[in-house]
């Protein structure tokens, strides 16, 4: 999917094992537009994430991206869904300790069944100021690096729907706005939706629409 995407979030709610239960606002995401989703701790703010990428099932509701209804895929279709539409940075990053930074890259194609694409990578590692450490390991880059190689894997398929999970919180001033800034031009150049879900106050004034979640 490289055209525009709208989300629909319908009726969503998600119990946890012990019982506790979240109930979500309903809210449509245009095609293209960008968020903030913000909200206390503990409000909810990372299950929503998870439940819009398909990696949570809601306990009530739905989640629809483009055509398709989340829960009315097979988990195959619904993970073959994620592979290709929607990028995913976590606040944990998940990189791969034994892959260069090139070859975490390769691996989200890989991962989605798609064709490796170099270029993409060496293009996506040279806008991101990456294109120095392309051989390096990620436990010989520093935490901002490490974030920067992590949105570059997110984007490497050109999804739909980019979600990323307070990736400010440990920067300062200069180096938040820098990655605001980055993300919003990376997801502009795909068409896609970014949702970036923070407590973070500097977020909520750089990007165009909020989502407020309540406790
Ligand atoms: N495995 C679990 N079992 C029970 N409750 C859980 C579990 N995981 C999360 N919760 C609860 O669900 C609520 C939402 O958690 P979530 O991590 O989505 O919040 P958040 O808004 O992202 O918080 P933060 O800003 O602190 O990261 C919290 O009250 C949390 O305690």
């Amino acid at each position: 999917m490289s055209h525009p995407v709208h989300v629909h979030v319908s009726g969503l709610g998600f119990r946890h094992a012990d019982g506790t239960t979240l109930q979500f606002p309903d809210w449509t995401l245009d095609g293209g537009s960008q968020w903030a989703l913000i909200g206390p701790s503990g409000c909810g703010k990372t299950t929503l994430l998870q439940l819009l990428a398909g990696l949570r099932k809601p306990s009530s509701g739905s989640v629809q991206i483009g055509a398709q209804r989340l829960d009315q895929l097979s988990e195959q279709d619904r993970d073959r869904l994620r592979g290709r539409s929607i990028g995913i940075v976590f606040q944990t990053l998940y990189l791969l300790p034994t892959l260069s930074v090139l070859n975490n890259l390769l691996l989200a194609p890989a991962m989605a069944g798609l064709e490796p694409n170099r270029e993409r990578a060496l293009d996506l590692l040279r806008r991101l100021e990456l294109d120095h450490l392309t051989n390096r390991h990620p436990d010989a880059l520093s935490q901002g690096q490490a974030q920067r190689v992590a949105i570059a894997r997110a984007l490497m398929n050109r999804p739909a729907l980019l979600l990323a999970d307070e990736p400010t919180s440990a920067l300062d001033d200069r180096a938040c706005l820098r990655l605001l800034d980055l993300l919003k031009e990376e997801t502009r150049l795909c068409a896609a939706t970014l949702l970036v879900a923070t407590h973070d106050q500097r977020v909520r004034e750089a990007l165009p629409s909020v989502q407020e979640l309540t406790p």
